[in-house]
């Protein structure tokens, strides 16, 4: 590891950051990525793109098992506030959740065996479309993630909360299930002076985001965590025309498959209230469900039984988190687990300003590359 210069991997992270694109729209990136890929020496190189994402192979010396690692690549529709010189040149976009520091570690680690190959095949999935609609699920059904499949599969992601130099996990449920949800509201349009003539979508909406909202404390076990988040509400075109539509978009969260269950069949029901009572039209559209990333118990604890025990770095054992990752399709069929990489900041996850340490990438690529070593039984320690 010690013969990896750090350096070029926050420049490809800066590189990428300028770049932050929609779910499935990860055209430059792809890109980017793969012109990186064609500099680097190809006899062990075999690589296949799928829709904007990308499967990396390596091919091991005398592979017994083939170990899989993750990074997503899509950006978030936020409009960038940081201080940085490489800011978003994407209006309106940014790399908000980290990609571009999980893509820029997953080079570095793809890189370093490129240079020294270990016994074992290697896989890297740089997966589209995490924060929506979703890539994992369609990608580990295509026949190119198929063909490859790995016998077990890792992945991290940034936490801002957590000083450089620290890992987070925990066997079991990491990440919660989730499930979006947009809400349209249909009723009569018409002019503010004139209530009785129209029917006020203003009114209905937030009667709605109120009620939706007793849910979690009414509904729902209080020892069992769950969410109902309205994110963005759209009502209305003008300050003197009553409302006649309006759209809410949000999501949910739960630790149990029971509550998600039973927070949508009260979604439902409140929603039709509202139909009822302020004689509106409204449709419910679930859009993106992911299930939770839930940690497989031994590879865990074993991964978290080596960082105490064979690194300098902090190992926590975390709480779950409320966060949604669809990571969590991939542990469905192929046993692994995630782990919170910290890269202090004082803004979370989803901030306009939010500034992950790049110190962390180094952090990021050494855990993989020795971790993988030891995996393979083979590897050098520093
Ligand atoms: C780590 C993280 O922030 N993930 C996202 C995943 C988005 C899920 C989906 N689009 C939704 O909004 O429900 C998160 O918001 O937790």
């Amino acid at each position: 590891m010690s013969s990896l210069a750090i350096e070029p991997f926050i420049q490809l992270r800066r590189e990428l950051h300028q770049i932050p694109e929609p779910g499935f729209a990860e055209y430059k990136t792809q890109q980017t990525i793969l012109s990186y890929l064609a500099t680097l020496p190809s006899k062990r190189l075999q690589i296949q793109t799928w829709k904007t994402g990308i499967l990396v192979k390596i091919l091991g010396s005398r592979p017994s098992k083939c170990i899989g690692y993750r990074t997503d690549m899509d950006g978030l529709p936020i409009q960038e506030e940081t201080t940085y010189s490489f800011r978003s040149k994407h209006e309106g976009y940014m790399h908000a959740c980290g990609h571009d520091m999980h893509m820029a570690i997953a080079l570095g680690i793809l890189t370093y065996f490129v240079h020294h190959p270990i016994a074992d095949d290697l896989l890297f999935v740089f997966e589209p479309a995490e924060e929506g609609p979703g890539g994992a699920l369609p990608m580990l059904k295509s026949k190119e993630f198929q063909a490859w499949k790995p016998d077990m599969i890792c992945a991290l992601h940034i936490a801002p909360e957590y000083p450089v130099g620290t890992i987070a996990t925990r066997p079991g449920i990491l990440f919660a299930n989730t499930s979006e949800l947009f809400i349209d509201l249909a009723g009569i349009s018409g002019h503010a002076a004139r209530p009785h003539l129209a029917n006020d979508m203003a009114i209905a909406a937030s009667e709605l985001v109120l009620q939706l909202q007793s849910i979690i404390s009414r509904n729902i076990d209080p020892l069992d965590s769950a969410i109902i988040t309205i994110g963005k509400m759209d009502v209305g075109t003008k300050q003197n025309i009553i409302a006649g539509h309006a759209r809410l978009e949000g999501t949910i969260r739960t630790l149990s498959l029971d509550s998600m269950d039973r927070i949508k069949s009260r979604i439902k029901a409140i929603v039709h209230g509202i139909e009822q009572g302020f004689d509106c039209q409204a449709t419910i559209d679930w859009g993106a469900n992911y299930c939770q990333v839930d940690n497989d118990e031994k590879l865990t604890l074993d991964f978290m039984n080596w960082v105490r025990s064979q690194t300098e770095y902090q190992l926590v054992e975390c709480r779950e988190a409320m966060t949604g990752e669809d990571f969590g399709y991939f542990l469905q069929e192929i046993p692994g687990w995630m782990f919170w990489l910290g890269v202090e900041t004082p803004y979370g996850l989803h901030h306009p300003k939010i500034e992950p340490n790049e110190g962390a990438i180094q952090v990021g690529i050494d855990t993989m590359v020795r971790y993988m070593e030891y995996l393979t039984g083979a590897g050098t320690r520093l």
